[in-house]
């Protein structure tokens, strides 16, 4: 399980501070309005943040201590940092050897994770030929080889039609439960996170301040999470 109790960053306009629970094999999905905190949560369980106190820890195990690098988890954003000069398969190995040198395991690992995620016949081509969604699967394949037992996914489908949304999140959903993944999934489309996520956590002005099952969006309790549904 993944718990943050009461990790806390102080900013000069805001104080954030979150307390949350993921188990394995489920998907949070925090939604919230923009300026709630909702990337700077998984840039402080990345790492990526500071974080001023209160605790993290992965199956027991404080992460608080251990840089990003050495962090059991991947992060996806929107903007999936592919690198164009590269070929597909490049892309994904990169994710298991920054240098590109893989042993033959490992080269197998790509293919098997590019199967994994539909892009096996796309392994020779370049980004730039490919569409948005084949772009995001790439992304997610690279987090995926990585075998990393925490995905911190960014809005990483937020600029795709809703027909690729959805395709992509059921493919996420499958890798979850497939891998037993503990998913933070950051997204402005609340039925997005209804549709495939365990837990929604609304994040409002720094804190978590409702959360629960797919329920929480049909009966928020806080007028906040009215107001941001538009109820
Ligand atoms: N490095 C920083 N310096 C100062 N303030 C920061 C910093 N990082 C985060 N903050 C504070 O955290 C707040 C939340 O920002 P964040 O980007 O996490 O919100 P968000 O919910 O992800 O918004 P959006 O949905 O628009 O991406 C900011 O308004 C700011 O007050």
């Amino acid at each position: 399980m993944l718990e943050l109790d009461e990790l806390r960053s102080r900013y000069p306009e805001q104080e954030l501070c979150f307390s949350l629970r993921a188990e394995a094999g489920e998907i949070t999905a925090l939604i919230g309005p923009s300026g709630a905190g909702k990337s700077t949560l998984l840039a402080m369980v990345a790492g990526f943040a500071r974080v001023d106190s209160g605790q993290l820890h992965l199956d027991n195990r404080d992460l608080l201590p251990l840089a990003p690098a050495q962090r059991p988890m991947t992060t996806l954003f929107q903007d999936n940092n592919l690198f164009w000069h590269m070929t597909v398969y490049q892309n994904i190995a990169i994710g298991l050897s920054p240098a590109l040198r893989l042993t033959a395991a490992q080269r197998a690992e790509v293919e098997q994770v590019a199967r994994q995620v539909g892009i096996a016949a796309l392994l020779q081509r370049k980004p730039a030929s490919l569409s948005g969604g084949q772009q995001q699967r790439v992304g997610l394949a690279r987090c995926l080889v990585r075998q990393t037992p925490v995905l911190l996914l960014d809005e990483p489908f937020s600029a795709l039609d809703p027909a690729l949304r959805f395709e992509l999140l059921a493919l996420l959903r499958e890798q979850t439960d497939r891998l037993g993944l503990t998913v933070l999934l950051v997204t402005h489309h609340p039925d997005e996170a209804a549709r495939v996520a365990n837990r929604i956590a609304f994040v409002y002005d720094g804190r978590i301040i409702e959360q629960g099952d797919r329920g929480l969006l049909s009966a928020p309790h806080t007028q906040a999470l009215r107001d941001y549904l538009g109820r």
